[in-house]
């Protein structure tokens, strides 16, 4: 966390750092009992021929219309058929490297994939291969929910079993705690915002409203997302969203002298019509804040870790025409992705976490209200409406 001004961040927790056998250097820091780390993420298509079969992984039994299926096509083929986020999550695969190197943590990062290659059932018999027996996964979802929780842990427990059926040793599987609140996470999305902020015009800046974006979901979804004890309205879903949301408004009041309104709206809903999904639209938000006299509007997609295709059209094709049709001048912050804070924030996750599975009770960084997220999935988390095994977690 050295480049990270962070006020309320303490320092990677002693623990971590602890000195071993004495007075001697410091020793390196130490990942044990985990041998690997599997970056796991969603995958897209990387030219035309891709697009189709991608869309059949991802769909696969789903029940999404054929019509929105056409027009998800059609955005990828906009882009040339090519998902930026495989290349986003490459560069997130080096800046995770570099920052173990650099601070001594041996500890090698793979990368699978749920919808496209490297594919995740691919990646784990590589990882098995290799003699690696404990891994730790980082998925590209910092937040709870079916689809950025549970169904990564269904998705590893399908590639578990493959890798039974072939008789190899299968590795035991735990996964990063939600990382929604970390320091390294929010801390960069204070700087996106501020940056966007100042790309609007001068003229308008002052006024400008923060409209704080996330994928939509099924309201059900929502409903049950995260521990049973927190099901209710929303969800951990919405509550932990909301609480990044206040997070970086407080912070970019306080680094502007300007209070300013602000919201949480969806994007990039999916499903038949007549199931309800998180709303308001983005969409729909700017002509509403358009026709109540916002000056300007600023997009922040919190929940997302890279510019990937959702970003890219939802934001910057889709609610763009959309605001130059309102005249609204709009901007938009860039996600996370590979900033070097957050591979030191995935590098303190690690620790904190072989240090708990070490029986040590280590530093856990946290802003917002919630506090740090539980490091195992309880029974009931996030359920499936088709329950499927999952691994790294209790059911
Ligand atoms: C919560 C959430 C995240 C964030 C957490 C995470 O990152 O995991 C996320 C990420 C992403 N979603 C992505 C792409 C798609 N998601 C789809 C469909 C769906 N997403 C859902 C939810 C989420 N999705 C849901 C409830 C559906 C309905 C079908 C179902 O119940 O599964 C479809 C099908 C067509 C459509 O309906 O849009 C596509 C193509 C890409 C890749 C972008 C790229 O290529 O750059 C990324 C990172
Ligand atoms: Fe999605």
């Amino acid at each position: 966390m050295s480049d990270q001004p962070a006020p309320s961040h303490p320092a990677p927790a002693a623990e971590h750092t602890a000195v071993r056998g004495g007075a001697g250097p410091a020793a390196l820091p130490d990942a044990g009992p985990y041998d690997a780390l599997l970056l796991l993420s969603f995958g897209g298509p990387e030219g035309p021929d891709d697009v189709v079969p991608f869309l059949e992984n991802v769909t696969r039994g789903r029940g999404i219309p054929r019509e929105r299926l056409k027009e998800v096509g059609r955005h990828y083929f906009l882009f040339g058929g090519v998902s930026p986020i495989n290349a986003q999550n490459r560069e997130l695969l080096h800046a995770l490297r570099k920052d173990f190197a650099e601070a001594g943590l041996d500890l090698p990062v793979y990368w699978g994939n749920r919808n496209w290659a490297p594919y995740l059932t691919d990646t784990l018999r590589e990882i098995s291969a290799a003699g690696h027996r404990r891994v730790l996964v980082l998925a590209t979802s910092a937040y709870a929910s079916y689809s950025g929780c549970r169904q990564y842990r269904e998705n590893l427990a399908a590639a578990m079993s493959a890798l039974a059926d072939e008789g190899r040793p299968v590795p035991r599987v735990d996964k990063l705690r939600h990382y929604f609140n970390h320091p390294g996470f929010v801390q960069p999305m204070v700087d996106a915002t501020l940056t966007a902020l100042a790309e609007l015009p001068a003229g308008v800046r002052e006024g400008a409203r923060l409209a704080f974006t996330t994928h939509s979901i099924p309201v059900s979804a929502a409903d049950t997302s995260g521990p049973v004890a927190g099901h209710g309205s929303g969800g951990a879903y919405v509550a932990q969203h909301m609480d990044v949301a206040r997070v970086v408004a407080e912070a970019v009041r306080q680094a502007t002298g300007v209070e300013r309104p602000w919201e949480l709206v969806y994007q990039s809903r999916s499903g038949a019509p007549h199931i309800p999904w998180l709303e308001p639209d983005i969409c729909d938000h700017l002509e509403e804040v358009h026709a109540a006299g916002a000056q300007a509007v600023v997009m922040v997609p919190i929940g997302f870790v890279s510019d990937h295709m959702e970003v890219k059209y939802d934001l910057d094709t889709e609610a763009a025409a959309k605001a130059a049709e309102l005249g609204l001048p709009v901007s938009r912050a860039a996600t996370v992705g590979a900033d070097p804070r957050f591979a030191a924030a995935v590098r303190d996750l690690v620790l904190e976490r072989a240090a708990a599975e070490r029986g040590r009770t280590p530093e856990r960084c946290a802003l917002g209200a919630l506090g740090p997220s539980h490091d195992v999935c309880p029974a009931g988390c996030c359920p499936a409406r088709t329950p499927a095994p999952a691994a790294a977690g209790t059911d």
